[in-house]
């Protein structure tokens, strides 16, 4: 099945609002429209710029989408500082990142929590990007596959095929997340290629050759081209880089193979 590459840009706790409109509108009039039939391009802003970003792609009409960087377990009620499903769901979010390695790491989220966002996601008609990846003492172990696949398990336990077949999967090593030490294209596409086996067994071969499998960990405009070429990677989730209007115009035009903007 052909899939279309995805590009997210991860802005994590970067940019405040009225700098959210700016960088959007920078890179809307970087990447004209003939790209999109090629590329997906997505931005996950601050939750506090989200309804500023709304406003902005609705009223000129852009076709890059947006997300958030997190959503609550929970429906709603009192759990003071969460934000829904249903509230991103009605600000217009395509995307929510569940399970970063950051709220793994920092906010203790395992992948019971990650499996609970990631249902919540779904339920709201949002598309979960759901992170795995491994640290350097794993990988260095020689144990990233099989660290991956089980995180991945844990992540999707029970879900409905017809579910899997909606997520999209984003493998962040942590030893190439802000490090410039970016994972080989081979390194990329080994994981990928045993998420993509996994997804298989969860749901159906079919249902795996659907889904898109992103790559995330020091992605720029010169690294992108090589590792959205891998069979398994589907484009890529863009933490520094998708601050640079420029840079992640530039990158998103070499995983729609091209022209540069
Ligand atoms: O964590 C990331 C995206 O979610 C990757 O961040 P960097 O691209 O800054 O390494």
């Amino acid at each position: 099945m052909a899939r279309k590459p995805l590009i997210a840009g991860n802005w994590k706790m970067n940019l405040n609002h009225l700098e959210a409109i700016a960088l959007v509108q920078k890179i809307a009039f970087s990447l004209p429209a003939k790209y999109f039939d090629k590329v997906d391009v997505t931005v996950i802003p601050p939750f506090t710029d989200i309804r500023s970003v709304q406003t902005l792609v609705e009223g000129d009409k852009l076709l890059l989408t947006y997300g958030a960087q997190d959503v609550s377990a929970q429906d709603s009620g009192a759990y003071t500082g969460e934000i829904s499903g249903s509230m991103l769901a009605k600000l217009g979010c395509t995307f929510v990142v569940v399970g970063h390695s950051e709220r793994r790491t920092l906010h203790g989220e395992d992948n019971d929590t990650v499996l609970a966002k990631t249902k919540a996601a779904l339920k709201n008609g949002l598309t979960p990007i759901v992170c795995i990846g491994e640290g350097l003492d794993i990988r260095e172990a020689g144990e990233h596959v099989a660290y991956n696949v089980e995180q991945l398990r844990g992540s999707l336990a029970g879900l409905s095929a017809e579910d899997v077949a909606k997520v999209v999967i984003a493998y962040e090593p942590v030893w190439a997340i802000g490090t410039g030490r970016v994972a080989s294209a081979a390194d990329a596409q080994e994981v990928c290629a045993a998420i993509r086996a996994t997804l298989g067994e969860l749901a159906s071969p079919d249902v795996a050759s659907g889904v898109r499998v992103l790559y995330g960990g020091s992605v720029n405009a010169k690294n992108v081209g090589e590792i959205v070429g891998q069979t398994d990677v589907d484009g890529a989730l863009v933490g520094g880089a998708s601050l640079k209007a420029d840079e992640f115009a530039t990158l998103s035009a070499i995983a729609a193979g091209g022209p540069l903007p």
